[in-house]
């Protein structure tokens, strides 16, 4: 199936029509925030499922609970998606865990009248890109790719659901109110995730002590997580993501693309990556 099937779009990127309609795309333009919020923000394959599962544990003290009886999609839910409406986020007490997967260009009126906080996650685009490739085949709501190299020119293109990796990176990192907003990549949480979380709970302002952290770091570990069945993707009915195509939890690592992409195609991304990057005034871990 083509992007004419599967997809449509939305304020120029594509989304899936699985899983967003005209109806939730209004909830999402309508959606009211409170500056207590806390908004995680990725380009799709950068760290959000991973996210999903710190923020709660963090914001719970570490207590396991939500993490241990809620599906991710429900305990930190996408606004865009279709199941947001029905999750009665409006009576959820603060401070309310969100996702979302749009640019900053796309933010609701509200968000920038209440300045929920935001965590940004982004990953090396290589990876990115590599993760996405995989995710493609298994997931029936996506197109599956032709072939690699056709793929990396749809990725380089942003012709791929949620746009442009580099403009979703750009705007975000030249978002106005940078104060509320916490900038992590992937590659940072796997060089040490309980610095990270550490990092993450300063943000959110929540003390805890180093056992805690501790915890919550081991919990999040892929090997941990991948054995969570609320946030491993096993309740998803196989006909919608195909487990024996790949895994929602594939690899788990950074610089899964030297696996991937050959000498030409990692040349071809890097020249791209420079030009279209030339202009963000931010040091990339992966750099
Ligand atoms: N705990 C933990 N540690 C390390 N890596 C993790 C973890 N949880 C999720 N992942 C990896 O993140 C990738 C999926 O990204 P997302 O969760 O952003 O996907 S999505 O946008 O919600 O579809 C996907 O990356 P790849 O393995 O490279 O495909 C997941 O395996």
């Amino acid at each position: 199936m083509t992007e004419a099937d599967l997809y449509f779009l939305y304020r120029g990127v594509y989304v899936p029509k699985l899983i967003h309609t005209e109806a939730s795309l209004d909830y999402f333009q309508n959606f009211t925030f409170r500056p207590q919020d806390v908004l995680i923000v990725t380009y799709p394959k950068s760290g959000t499922t991973w996210m999903q599962e710190v923020v709660p544990l963090i914001v719970s003290g570490g207590d396991p609970a939500s993490v241990e009886t809620i599906p991710n999609w429900d305990r930190v839910p996408w606004l865009e998606e279709v199941r947001a409406s029905t999750l009665n986020l409006e009576g959820r007490p603060s401070p309310r865990m969100l996702t979302t997967h749009f640019h900053y260009s796309m933010m609701p009126p509200s968000f920038f009248k209440a300045k929920p906080k935001v965590i940004y996650v982004m990953r090396n685009p290589k990876d990115v890109f590599t993760s996405i490739f995989h995710y493609s085949k298994m997931a029936s709501f996506l197109v599956t790719p032709d072939s690699q190299s056709e793929f990396l020119q749809k990725f380089l293109d942003g012709k791929v659901i949620f746009g442009s990796w580099f403009d979703h990176v750009s705007g975000w990192l030249n978002a106005d109110d940078k104060d509320r907003i916490m900038y992590i990549s992937y590659e940072e949480m796997i060089m040490d995730l309980k610095e990270s979380v550490a990092r993450i709970s300063q943000f959110l302002e929540k003390t805890l002590d180093d056992e805690v952290i501790s915890k919550i770091a081991d919990r999040c570990l892929f090997k941990n997580m991948k054995q969570n069945n609320m946030s491993n993707y096993s309740a998803v009915p196989p006909e919608v993501m195909d487990p024996t195509k790949s895994q929602f939890l594939r690899k788990g690592i950074s610089g899964d693309w030297k696996n991937q992409l050959t000498a030409a195609e990692a040349d071809h991304f890097d020249a791209v990556y420079r030009d279209k990057i030339k202009d963000v005034q931010h040091k990339f871990v992966w750099d």
